[in-house]
């Protein structure tokens, strides 16, 4: 198979697809990548190592694009869609439920779009997803520190603080791969952790990997409000996956926070939890104001560390990329249940259910489409 590696075009997102390892493994099993010139160096890849691994170094992004299979980072940007063509194979980060044109674009053009964030083993975990949310998970404390900071906008406190002062408060709404790694964090700088989850099993491993040293609570709204209103840092990082996130947090909620607090949506992706995370930001203005809180709500955030992020991502696509490039996506999907699931847009249909759900439109099962 031929398989197009594009540069990556959203703000500051600096990871690549494919690093020169993933392009030996697709050679090896005698396949050809197409990598645009340059799309590594963000990562520290330079061309001469893709040439290096057997990759063919192509001018534009137009050129990686008309490959059998496209394999990116970030989900495509509106000057993307014009690459789209009837049976290509998308493999990419794809939050559609929030991006209702992406989604039209890629059934109107009888994309096959295999989302990295959808692809999902019988545990219930997603491999593709987790290597980034752990980035993110650790991301979200360092980066909610910085921001308490006066100079940064914040109330000015130090979230470890020191003897004979009281210890920042750091709420985690969600208790999934972000949650654990923000909680973790944020217990190494020395603050006061909760987190709240819906799912009294996960509460139970959380106090069990944990200890006494975190607090668990339930997530009900009367628990979501009091928690925020005595937090210092608050975490969105709840997760339904392929669906719309839920708002949580009300307006009225976020209102109630002192002042100079701050917020990190995670979950901004999938649409953010929280009313006040209406909008998404970028690496380059990363937070606004709203009820003297700061949002922090930037959707890529593992691309402000590229390469531990691309060497993290690749570590795990490689493997499925390898399955659609030997196999074909129809056997490859038809052979790995998880990858199947993956399948968000095939033949002009909508083949993720939540997906449909969150634009209103017709769901069909992607098996039925994949054995016709
Ligand atoms: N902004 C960014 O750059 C990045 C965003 N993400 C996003 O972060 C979010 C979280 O991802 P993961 O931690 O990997 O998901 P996960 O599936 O590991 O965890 C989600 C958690 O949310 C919990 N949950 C579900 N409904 C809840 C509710 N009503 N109240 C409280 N908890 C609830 C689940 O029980 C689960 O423990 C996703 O939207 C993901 O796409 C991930 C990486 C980077
Ligand atoms: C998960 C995701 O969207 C990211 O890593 O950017």
């Amino acid at each position: 198979m031929k398989i197009g590696v594009p540069t990556e075009i959203k703000n500051n997102e600096n990871r690549v697809a494919m690093t020169p390892a993933g392009v030996i493994s697709l050679k090896t099993a005698g396949h050809e990548v197409y990598v645009q010139k340059g799309a590594g160096l963000g990562s520290n890849f330079t061309d001469e190592q893709y040439v290096e691994a057997g990759a063919v170094m192509v001018e534009t992004a137009a050129d990686a694009w008309k490959q059998e299979m496209v394999m990116k980072v970030k989900e495509p940007l509106q000057e993307e869609y014009g690459y789209f063509y009837e049976g290509l194979i998308l493999f990419t980060y794809l939050h559609l439920a929030p991006e209702p044109e992406l989604t039209k674009a890629l059934i109107d053009n009888k994309v096959v779009a295999i989302a990295y964030e959808t692809v999902q083993l019988d545990n219930g975990s997603l491999p593709l997803l987790t290597p980034m949310s752990e980035v993110a998970g650790r991301m979200a404390s360092q980066i909610g520190a910085q921001f308490l900071e006066k100079s940064h906008g914040g109330k000015g406190i130090l979230l470890g603080s020191i003897p004979g002062v009281r210890r920042g408060k750091v709420t985690v709404i969600g208790g999934g791969v972000v949650g654990t790694n923000a909680a973790k964090i944020a217990m190494g700088l020395g603050a006061d952790v909760t987190i709240i989850d819906l799912n009294p099993e996960r509460l139970r491993q959380l106090d069990d990997i944990f200890g006494s040293s975190i607090n668990t609570m339930m997530s009900n709204p009367l628990n979501i409000h009091e928690c925020l209103s005595e937090s210092d840092l608050v975490v969105g990082a709840v997760l339904i996956p392929g669906a719309k996130a839920p708002k949580l947090v009300t307006d009225e909620m976020v209102q109630s926070m002192t002042k100079g607090s701050v917020i990190v949506d995670v979950a901004i992706d999938q649409g953010g939890i929280f009313e006040t995370t209406d909008r998404i930001t970028t690496h380059d203005n990363p937070t606004y104001e709203k009820h003297g809180v700061l949002h922090y709500a930037v959707a890529n955030m593992p691309g402000a560390v590229p390469r531990t992020s691309t060497i993290g991502l690749t570590n795990v696509t490689i493997p499925y990329a390898l399955q659609l490039a030997n196999k074909g996506y129809r056997k490859a999907c038809l052979d790995n249940l998880p990858l199947m699931k993956g399948i968000n847009t095939l033949d002009g249909y909508v083949t993720y259910e939540a997906v449909a759900e969150a634009h209103g439109l017709e769901y069909s099962d992607v098996r039925s489409l994949l054995e016709n």
